[in-house]
């Protein structure tokens, strides 16, 4: 399997992608770079202390996962879980190998935070999440809105599907939380009425066996982001999806949570779900900065309201004291159909979630 040319042309030098400034404006320029032709493809399932933890051959009798480092020339280049990417070397996965990581593939999608709204530092969080599920409790702690307003933010950026869902339902009736949502058709999973999970007939977990059961139909098939605070049941939720022991295959009994000791992302698979099917579990991740998003891919993921914003001003922010929004016009004129202030107005209260820190700490209850 390893290859002697490979072992020796990766090593390259930084000057080797030194990326200039090119006229035409932002795009950066590398040099070309070695293909790699056999160079196997990898999913990523988490990073600790520079070592990228991969699956290759997924699906296959060879699933194996390989453990790698990046190549010099990929040094500057954030590589995160759920990241697919090129590896060479010493691809056998048997202990105490080591791969080298050559390659990163282009992201079908990036979720993205700022260290917080002021600084325009992205941090990427996780690539290629199709869903990204934000777990929020009922009661006990509370809901944090400022949180989830937030998480869709940066979900409707980086053109991920949000889905909210609500544990710990028997301590309380979540309707208000889920009315606070209404407008923005959001999929919402909650468990059953109060009651119903404290009587779950397995004692040794609160939650809703129907819960589970409804989050792993809305996982199949998909790579999902699972996000929450601390103490809403989100280990609970995820331990129950894939398996609390880790037991139940190759890669989970590898990453498992007892050996898996940093706070970085992790990727797990759920028995009993087609191919394809990924969880990425995000314990450091507490919170988005938003400094990075652009309103505009906000409005626009928001079918019946995006085509307005051809008529507003150059910068306009689309807040509600933003002058000559033409969001306003569009939505009296009943372009946006019935639903459309109520959208607007849902919309403009995500869009400020950036905007009011203060406010949001409140709401936190910090
Ligand atoms: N009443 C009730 N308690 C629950 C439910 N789900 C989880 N819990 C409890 O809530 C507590 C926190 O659950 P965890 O799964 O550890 O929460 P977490 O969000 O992963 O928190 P960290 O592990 O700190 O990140 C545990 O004591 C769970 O047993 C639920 O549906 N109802
Ligand atoms: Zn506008």
């Amino acid at each position: 399997m390893s290859n002697r040319r490979n072992s020796v042309d990766y090593d390259w030098d930084e000057s080797d992608v030194r990326v200039r400034a090119n006229k035409k404006g932002t795009r950066p320029r590398t040099k070309e770079r070695p293909a790699f032709e056999d160079a196997e493809t990898g999913r990523v399932v988490t990073v600790d202390r520079g070592r990228y933890t991969a699956v290759v051959a997924e699906d296959t009798d060879d699933e194996r996962l390989v453990t790698a480092v990046r190549a010099k020339a990929l040094r500057r280049t954030p590589v995160v879980a759920g990241d697919l990417v090129g590896l060479v070397g010493d691809t056998t996965g048997a202990p105490d190998t080591l791969a080298r990581l050559v390659r990163l593939e282009d992201r079908r999608t990036l979720l993205r935070r700022s260290a917080d709204d002021t600084d325009p530092v992205e941090r990427v969080v996780v690539a290629n999440t199709d869903q990204l599920v934000i777990v929020v409790a009922a009661a006990d702690p509370e809901p944090r809105t400022g949180f989830i307003d937030r998480s869709l933010v940066a979900a409707y950026d980086a053109g991920i599907e949000p889905l909210l869902c609500i544990t710990k339902t028997d301590l309380r009736d979540p309707a208000w939380l889920i009315e606070h949502y209404r407008a923005l058709d959001l999929t919402v999973l909650t468990s059953g009425p109060a009651g119903a999970g404290s009587e779950a007939s397995d004692d040794s977990l609160p939650l809703d066996p129907a819960l589970v059961q409804q989050l792993r139909e809305h996982v199949d098939g998909k790579v999902s982001t699972m996000l929450g605070h601390s103490g809403v049941g989100k280990s609970t939720l995820v331990n129950a999806l894939t398996g609390a022991d880790r037991a139940t295959g190759g890669v989970n009994a590898v990453t498992g949570r007892g050996r898996h000791t940093s706070s970085s992302a992790l990727a797990l698979r759920v028995p009993d779900t087609g191919p394809g099917t990924w969880i990425i579990d995000t314990p450091g991740v507490r919170s988005f900065g938003l400094a990075h998003v652009d309103p505009d891919r906000i409005v626009e993921s928001f079918d019946e309201l995006g085509e307005a914003i051809a008529d507003c001003p150059k910068g306009c922010t689309h807040l509600a004291d933003a002058v000559g929004c033409a969001l306003d016009a569009w939505v009296a004129d009943g372009h946006a159909g019935e639903a459309g202030p109520a959208r607007l107005e849902s919309l403009r209260r995500l869009l400020g979630s950036g905007r009011d820190e203060e406010q949001n700490e409140k709401h936190l209850g910090r």
